[in-house]
């Protein structure tokens, strides 16, 4: 059987897509899927996102990593699969979809789609690091020299040695100046560096935020594979109308026999 697919980037964080509306796809076939994100045998990618119907919304968001498993928010995907939706004509300029995590707003104005994201109250602040849940779970850290700084390595470390089999994603921060920082993350689920983490930038945001590193409310990261703008509104601890924006790009479009 042929699968028609549909490949995207947002900053470098690749997804194979697939218009999930006529339910024809098998959710539970964990090794279809880490296949079609295969990188040598497959078409290759950190994750893959299923577009389906949802009452009352323009679609629902299902997303798996590439080791087949079904995980929580990507937000970088979810940018993607805005943009996915435009192609397919599903939507213009603006929409309301579900994911794992609950309802998401988004828009897209001058190639960039902006995704609301879900409000973030609870900050555990560790003696080196910040642990948050942006949509999926977040350690955050700053490292200095991050450039040479070894992500896969301290990041695996970090990611079965603190956080156990169910883990977390592990990002590294350097600080640029008053409201730019770089941002290298280690996802679980891909068990590697990725060039950009949607979720993870956006914990490192409110991550330096909370913890005073700086008091701008609209904060500019490089990721490996792009620059991402987070800006958010705070009060008594809670941080709400957060945004992530970037690009969110259309790669190809084929088919693979399944
Ligand atoms: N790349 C993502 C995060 C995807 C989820 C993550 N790997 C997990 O399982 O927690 C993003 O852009 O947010």
């Amino acid at each position: 059987m042929k699968l028609t697919f549909y490949k995207f980037q947002g900053t470098g964080n690749d997804f194979v897509m697939v218009d999930n509306r006529q339910n024809l796809f098998d959710k539970k076939d964990t090794k279809l899927i880490a296949f079609l994100c295969d990188r040598r045998f497959g078409v290759g990618a950190d994750g893959l996102i299923l577009l389906e119907n949802e009452d009352g919304l323009d679609f629902k968001m299902v997303y798996f990593n590439s080791d087949g498993n079904e995980s929580t928010m990507c937000g970088n995907g979810g940018r993607c699969l805005v943009s996915f939706a435009n192609y397919l004509g599903i939507i213009e300029n603006s929409a309301s979809f579900n994911a794992i995590d609950g309802l998401h707003k988004a828009s897209i104005k001058e190639g960039l789609v902006s995704l609301q994201m879900k409000n973030v109250s609870e900050i555990k602040e560790k003696p080196n690091a910040v642990f948050l849940d942006t949509g999926s779970p977040h350690h955050v850290q700053l490292v200095a020299n991050l450039k040479d700084f070894n992500v896969k390595k301290e990041g695996a470390r970090l990611r079965y040695g603190v956080y156990g089999e169910k883990g977390s994603n592990i990002n590294f921060v350097e600080q640029i100046d008053a409201v730019n920082f770089s941002v290298r993350t280690y996802e679980r689920g891909v068990e590697d560096e990725t060039l950009s983490c949607g979720t993870g930038v956006t914990a490192a945001a409110i991550a330096m935020h909370k913890t005073a590193k700086t008091a701008g409310n609209e904060i500019y990261i490089k990721a490996l594979g792009g620059d991402l703008t987070i800006r958010f509104d705070v009060e008594d601890g809670v941080y709400s109308n957060v945004f992530l924006t970037g690009p969110a790009k259309f790669v190809f479009k084929g088919e693979i026999d399944v």
